[in-house]
């Protein structure tokens, strides 16, 4: 049993794959966060955007095996040539995606994408990993595509995650979970200022905005 929260076509907004049409799977649930605002200020995770609550969003669902959960996913996906693409995110995608449903995916013709807090293990077989670190959350994952931390966070600061191995490091400024999505926003613009800072001085490190939000799509 799979439960979704929404499934929608978009274009990846963040970190390397940025600009890359895709089907985002966002599963419900969470591991650091019930997603309810009254937890909010006691959950590990605190500055979450996302809602993962219930499957009641665009072409959410509860899906009972991974082979209708794929076919739900293909039908989002256009009548085009390029590779189908699919991103798991959530809530924690990563307490639902097991092997049937990356063979189910697989079969379906897509590449797999996964955006975990990284602190749960990964089943084989996934694309593209991205790991974002939540303070007080230890990340188990020891090898990812890119690693994308949230910035700033006074408990986890970037030094803390250079022994991952990762292909790229990013910096994502922290947006306010529940301002206007704009580019405007002020807390982003000033955590924008200090992300920028941060890869100045630390070469090893880039920049990544959410551009879905710059834009204003989903
Ligand atoms: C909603 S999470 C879902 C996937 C997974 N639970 C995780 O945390 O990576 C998707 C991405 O959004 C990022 N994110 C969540 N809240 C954010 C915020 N307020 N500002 C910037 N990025 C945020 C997360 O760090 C993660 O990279
Ligand atoms: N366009 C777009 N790109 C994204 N990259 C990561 C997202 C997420 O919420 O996991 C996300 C999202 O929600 N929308
Ligand atoms: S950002 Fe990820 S880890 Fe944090 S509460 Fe949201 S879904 Fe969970
Ligand atoms: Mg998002």
């Amino acid at each position: 049993m799979y439960r979704v929260k929404e499934a929608f076509y978009t274009l990846q907004g963040e970190g390397a794959q940025a600009g890359r049409a895709a089907v985002f799977c966002r599963f419900s649930k969470c591991n650091l966060w019930t997603g309810r605002e009254k937890d909010r200020a006691t959950s590990v995770c605190d500055f979450c955007d996302t809602d993962f609550v219930g499957t009641d969003g665009q072409n959410g669902g509860v899906f009972a095996t991974p082979e209708a959960l794929a076919a739900h996913i293909a039908g989002l996906w256009p009548v085009a040539p390029g590779k189908p693409y699919v991103v798991c995110t959530g809530g924690e995608p990563l307490l639902q995606l097991d092997s049937p449903l990356i063979n189910a995916l697989h079969q379906a013709g897509f590449e797999i994408g996964v955006e975990t807090n990284g602190t749960l293990p990964a089943p084989a077989g996934i694309d593209w990993l991205c790991v974002s670190p939540k303070a007080d959350a230890p990340v188990v994952i020891e090898r990812c595509n890119e690693l994308k931390l949230v910035y700033p966070q006074p408990k986890a600061t970037p030094e803390l995650f250079l022994h991952i191995q990762a292909d790229h490091f990013f910096l994502s400024p922290m947006a306010s979970p529940s301002a206007p999505e704009t580019s405007t926003d002020v807390i982003k613009q000033s955590n924008t200022r200090k992300a920028t800072d941060y890869c100045l001085a630390n070469p090893r490190w880039r920049l990544t905005l959410q551009m879905h939000k710059i834009i204003g799509i989903d």
